[in-house]
């Protein structure tokens, strides 16, 4: 029988069947000082122990500052998170790559660039962008936390099988046109609850043409569109991208790795539960202008009126979503001020999108009533983008260069917007009150974001290709 990748992972990991659902083996296991100390107390309580700390890795991430190594930076409450997580890993023999340390990154940014994730593996992790670890050919996805007690103890998790969705995107990428813009127009196209139930495969010429670290941009995001993974098949690009890396299979190990990676694709006719189809030239740079990533426009679109959703929901979310935005219907996004960007996040806080970012933050400075600031993902992108000299770009161009961290992506930290405030984010969600209470978030791409800390509005990317 012609089977998918997604049943393929699950079908090689299930320890037992239990009803219709299956014990799943789970290969390798991430944690964060958030949703950690409840599971580990659960040990505790039931005198327990991690079953395979080998397998299980441990960053802080969320509740840290990005202006400073002092792991009480932002208050005793996360101090006391960040040395309950230290105290937990040392007791159960967990590698910890704390505030300071080389390997230290936001979860899923320090997971992949380590050799950690490789194809066909399970991963979860107590966060739910786990699917980012999906752009390796892995089932990865989030999990509660009392799942990630019950990995921490016994190294598997009790799963349904979920649907399949394979999103097909095709042709030419457009000059100025990111993965951040491919996934938030796949996202705007199937809605914020569109993959509810599935997991989604992600295929097609365009998506075999993304680097790693696109590709992840793109499975990170499948949460967003209500999935429970996102999946790309891994192919040569996997492979150079994972070779050499520090937990990267070595010798005949690689060799023997790769040789069964190859199978890891869907049949020719594998039967998906849902297809959906996107043309790549019909991409535009993406601005979203509601509270959830699905509402989404192309950055020459004007901000929608309720009455053009023609499902009632819509229509109320609509109206709820530009009365918290401020938004009128008709708005152009160019006439709009923010007074805040943000790049960075597990989204968007690797090499690539640093580079992205520079090579418009070249073109000018950053506008006066704008705050920008700049947050590489972990100590290894930071390190590569001061070695590229990266950093002297953003400063020089009147950007902040900060620590890594998942920073202002969610109010976590000390790097919180006030009230009313406008900002370009290159993060995943536009939640009320995700950046800080009453605080108006817009998701755009690196490059977007960094056109708009120039402009000190929303521009047009395309305007900046080809200006150096
Ligand atoms: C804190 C954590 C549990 C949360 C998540 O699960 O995603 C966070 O990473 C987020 O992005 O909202
Ligand atoms: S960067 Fe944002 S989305 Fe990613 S793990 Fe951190 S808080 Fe969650």
């Amino acid at each position: 029988m012609s089977t998918t990748l997604y049943d393929k992972i699950f079908q090689a990991h299930i320890v037992d069947e239990i009803g219709d659902d299956a014990l799943l083996y789970i290969d390798r296991h991430l944690i964060h000082e958030v949703t950690s100390p409840q599971a580990f107390d659960g040990l505790v309580q039931k005198g327990r122990k991690v079953r395979r700390p080998d397998l299980t890795f441990a960053t802080m991430d969320h509740s840290i500052s990005t202006r400073s190594l002092a792991i009480d930076a932002c208050g005793p409450a996360n101090k006391l998170q960040l040395q309950t997580l230290a105290d937990n890993c040392a007791a159960n023999g967990i590698e910890l790559f704390p505030v300071g340390h080389q390997k230290q990154g936001i979860v899923h940014v320090m997971g992949p660039e380590l050799g950690l994730i490789k194809p066909g593996m399970t991963v979860v992790c107590g966060d739910s962008h786990t699917a980012t670890h999906g752009a390796f050919g892995a089932l990865a996805f989030g999990i509660g936390t009392s799942q990630v007690e019950h990995v921490f103890a016994t190294q598997t998790l009790k799963q349904s099988k979920a649907k399949c969705m394979k999103v097909e995107v095709t042709g030419a990428r457009p000059l100025g046109v990111t993965a951040k813009d491919i996934i938030l127009a796949i996202i705007g196209k199937i809605g914020h609850a569109g993959a509810t139930g599935c997991v989604i495969e992600y295929c097609g010429d365009t998506i075999e043409g993304l680097s790693m670290e696109e590709r992840m941009t793109v499975c990170n995001m499948s949460i967003e569109a209500g999935a429970k993974a996102g999946l790309i098949a891994p192919d040569q690009k996997t492979f150079e991208y994972l070779e050499g890396r520090e937990y990267a299979p070595k010798g005949a190990d690689w060799d023997a790795a790769v040789a069964y990676w190859k199978t890891l694709k869907s049949d020719a006719d594998a039967n998906f539960d849902v297809v959906v189809e996107l043309a790549a030239k019909d991409i535009a740079p993406q601005v979203t202008w509601g509270t959830n990533p699905g509402q989404v426009i192309g950055v020459n679109q004007p901000i929608p009126a309720p009455e053009n959703f023609s499902d009632p929901i819509d229509r109320d979310s609509a109206v709820k979503a530009l009365k918290y935005m401020d938004l009128k219907a008709g708005q152009k996004l160019s006439d709009l001020t923010v007074n805040h960007v943000f790049i960075g996040s597990c989204t968007n806080g690797r090499i690539e999108d640093m580079r992205a970012a520079a090579e418009i933050a070249k073109q000018g400075k950053v506008a006066s009533h704008v705050t920008a600031i700049v947050v590489p993902g972990s100590v290894t992108v930071k390190a590569q983008a001061e070695a590229e000299q990266l950093d002297k770009v953003f400063l020089e161009a009147g950007f902040e260069w900060r620590l890594p961290g998942c920073s202002m992506c969610l109010g976590m930290n000390d790097d919180i917007l006030g009230q009313g405030d406008r900002c370009a984010s290159t993060s995943n969600r536009n939640f009320e009150g995700r950046q800080g209470r009453g605080a108006r978030t817009h998701l755009v791409s690196p490059a977007m974001a960094a056109a708009a800390a120039l402009a000190g509005h929303f521009a047009d990317t395309r305007d900046f290709v080809g200006n150096d």
